[in-house]
């Protein structure tokens, strides 16, 4: 055990270092190209970002702050807010770290930044809900209903929609409620679950999962390993674990028509849960990954039950031991996706049926589901609970840390 924790230790402290030409706090390039941005191409990447139709989140601005003030003013040269002055010392903490990257470099990443951010910020479908209510939400997560549909959506584009347990407060609340939800620790799962359970008791039908830009989730978020609570690594496995487990029975417990509406690649338990939908849409661009041997970790979600139920205990074998990749179709043909859609019609197709289906007689839904469901129940609470303990020993296993570390520091990616 001293050997994990003081491997995790090396791997917070030394911020995950990814390559020598990368500032590590930010993940940027001091070199190459950078020299061949203009300060035309700057200007309109500032101008560019008023345009923006999605919030990118606190991390993401707190990164073009610092990449702003590098780029016109050079190196940090302003002295360190007060302890007090949190906002200010954490807007110079972010321009301090960038270190000596040259201007030029900065207009750069600068430019880059925008770019991706430009890419990832689809505008909203004309065919998706019309959004008539909206509920208190952190950036990372967007709950909107109208149409008889709510829609809780994935919201961190540039991190593939990985669920993190760090603080996501949004960027309108205040300094107080930032520091309260850090006392309570609210995260990203935190608020999925709180989502699901306001869902359950509203008004609308049908109860959506999607994700924004290109991925639909890529699952856990490798990064909530490295913030060990004071307890240390056995500490962090197990209010992990809890959380698993809580966030899963919100899923099992759902008691109206869930529908996942699969935008793109699913990985870990963004796939596993799946299992636990009554329908999942899918693009063609989807595709399922559950890499859990990979990562030294075991299956959760559930699908240690689901999988082998839903394809058979070979196919459910080749996904979970081997981390075999699904496309859609596959996971179709599979019957873990309902229906595949080419990914130029799919907001409209997905939508309109959805919308469709929301108007049938939402207690007859409910009581139909309760039938084919609730006698699995039991069932499903065992295996999750099941599933939440092996993880718990998993997560302080040599296999799972040296996995996580090398995603970290970069030398694998799935
Ligand atoms: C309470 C705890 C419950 C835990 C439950 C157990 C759950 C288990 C799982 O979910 S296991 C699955 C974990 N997920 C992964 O292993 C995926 C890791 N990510 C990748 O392999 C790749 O990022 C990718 C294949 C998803 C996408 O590759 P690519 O298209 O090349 O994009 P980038 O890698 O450049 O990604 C952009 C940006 O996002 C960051 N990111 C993406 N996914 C994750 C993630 N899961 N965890 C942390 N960070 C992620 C990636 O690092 C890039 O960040 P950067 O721009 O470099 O800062």
């Amino acid at each position: 055990m001293a050997g994990f924790a003081g491997r995790l230790a090396r791997c917070w402290y030394s911020g995950f270092l990814r390559s020598p030409l990368q500032v590590p706090a930010l993940g940027l390039h001091v070199g190459g190209p950078a020299m061949q941005t203009s300060q035309k191409d700057f200007n309109n990447a500032v101008s560019q970002l008023k345009l923006l139709k999605e919030d990118p989140g606190n991390e993401v601005k707190l990164k073009l702050y610092a990449l702003y003030k590098q780029a016109t003013e050079g190196p940090c040269n302003v002295p360190k807010p007060g302890m007090l002055d949190f906002i200010n010392k954490t807007k110079w903490d972010a321009w301090n770290a960038l270190g000596s990257l040259s201007k030029e470099a900065a207009r750069q990443n600068y430019v880059d930044l925008v770019s991706k951010l430009s890419a990832s910020s689809e505008s909203p479908s004309p065919e998706a809900p019309a959004a008539d209510r909206k509920q208190p939400e952190s950036d990372s997560l967007v709950v909107t209903s109208g149409d008889g549909i709510t829609t809780i959506r994935l919201n961190r584009p540039t991190k593939k929609n990985a669920l993190t347990t760090q603080v996501t407060p949004s960027a309108r609340e205040s300094i107080l409620l930032v520091l309260s939800r850090l006392f309570h620790s609210k995260t990203m799962y935190h608020d999925i679950i709180a989502a699901l359970q306001a869902a359950s008791k509203d008004e609308s039908p049908i109860t959506v999962l999607t994700g924004s830009g290109d991925y639909f989730c890529s699952g856990n978020d490798l990064t909530n390993f490295t913030s060990l609570p004071a307890g240390g690594p056995e500490e962090m496995a197990r209010s992990s674990a809890v959380l698993l487990r809580d966030f899963v029975n919100c899923f099992i417990d759902f008691p109206k028509p869930l529908v996942a509406v699969v935008n793109g690649p699913a990985v870990g338990i963004s796939v596993t849960i799946l299992g636990l939908f009554d329908v999942v849409y899918a693009t063609d661009r989807a595709t399922f990954h559950t890499p859990f041997s990979h990562l030294g970790q075991s299956p959760e979600g559930c699908s240690s039950y689901t999988f082998p139920k839903i394809m058979g205990s070979s196919k459910a074998a080749e996904m979970l031991l081997f981390g075999k990749k699904l496309t859609a179709q596959e996971a179709c043909a599979q019957g873990l996706v309902t229906e595949v859609f080419p990914d130029s019609t799919f907001q409209k197709e997905v939508w309109a049926r959805l919308k469709a289906y929301s108007k049938l007689p939402p207690n007859a839904m409910r009581i139909s589901k309760q039938i084919i469901r609730d006698r699995e129940k039991e069932k499903l609470h065992a295996v999750n609970a099941e599933e939440s303990n092996v993880l718990r020993e998993r997560w302080l296993s040599d296999e799972c840390m040296n996995a996580i570390a090398s995603f970290l520091s970069r030398k694998s990616k799935l």
